[in-house]
């Protein structure tokens, strides 16, 4: 017997891809088992997606007895494509705000706040349909190491609410395939990390690869530039309110690190599919 099909979006941000699925009243997908996620992301026998957005209401959320989602009405459920949780996604945020705006489920022309597990973030649309979301404050840590097989880089610790590693290399082929994650310091990243490897490509001005925890090399990753951005402004000695232009294979990001220390990250949303499934 067929399983009950249930609804689902495609959608992106800078080409990192995500399956949003509805369950306002949180009754669709449960705890959203990490089968179900996995089945959904993999990119031969499901829909395909670097993860899961899962739309529900704050007031359904089983996390909310651990005070996680308490000051916003919808909450974003990110889940990586092997079905492990995260705090944050910088590019679903965006991608979950536009869903939002487009369903009607929040005012047009007001800001969107979108609970995560690192906390609200506040999304505003620009006039040229981009999305720009405060992403907080970010926690500059000490230098750590990561591998690539023989390879290895000193690397800046960023936190932005998710772990970040953060390392300049010459190349940035030199990393190479990355079908492996990259070693790291356990001791330093007992949750995993994800790690940027980022060359300069002029004044406030660089590019970059990223190794996602739980999803592999992607196409971009809104809090991984973040990070990339700090650090190199933190190199730079650059001035807050400086903007970092940030490049990525799928796309670019705009992140600005303002004078009261929090991250205004802008880049495009877009939507590309709505059906129906019954993967996982
Ligand atoms: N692609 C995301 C980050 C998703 C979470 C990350 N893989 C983690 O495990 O922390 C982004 O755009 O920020």
């Amino acid at each position: 017997m067929r399983s009950q099909p249930y609804p689902f979006l495609k959608g992106h941000g800078t080409q990192n891809d995500f399956v949003l699925l509805p369950d306002h009243e949180g009754q669709v997908h449960g705890s959203l088992p990490a089968g179900r996620v996995r089945a959904l992301c993999d990119r031969r026998a499901g829909l395909g997606a670097d993860g899961v957005l899962r739309v529900i209401r704050s007031s359904a959320l089983a996390e909310r007895e651990a005070g996680i989602g308490v000051d916003s009405e919808w909450f974003m459920d990110y889940r990586n494509a092997d079905g492990s949780v995260s705090e944050m996604c910088g590019n679903g945020v965006r991608v979950f705000a536009l869903h939002l705006l487009e369903e009607g489920l929040v005012p047009a022309g007001e800001p969107i706040r979108v609970g995560s597990r690192d906390g609200v973030k506040v999304v505003t649309v620009e006039p040229d349909g981009q999305l720009t979301v405060d992403m907080g404050t970010p926690r500059l840590l000490d230098e750590t190491t990561v591998t690539v097989g023989e390879r290895s880089w000193t690397a800046r610790h960023v936190d932005v609410g998710n772990p970040h590693a953060v390392a300049f290399v010459d190349d940035l082929a030199d990393a190479g395939p990355l079908t492996d994650a990259p070693g790291h310091d356990p001791a330093v990243y007992p949750a995993g990390v994800n790690v940027e490897f980022v060359v300069r490509r002029g004044p406030r001005h660089v590019a970059m690869r990223v190794h996602e925890r739980g999803s592999g090399e992607t196409r971009s990753c809104g809090t991984g530039a973040c990070a990339v951005a700090v650090a190199t402004a933190d190199l730079d000695d650059a001035p807050r309110g400086e903007t970092y232009t940030v490049d990525l294979p799928g796309g670019t990001l705009l992140v600005r690190w303002t004078d009261d220390d929090r991250m205004l990250m802008t880049g495009p949303a877009v939507l590309v599919a709505w059906g129906a499934t019954t993967l996982g």
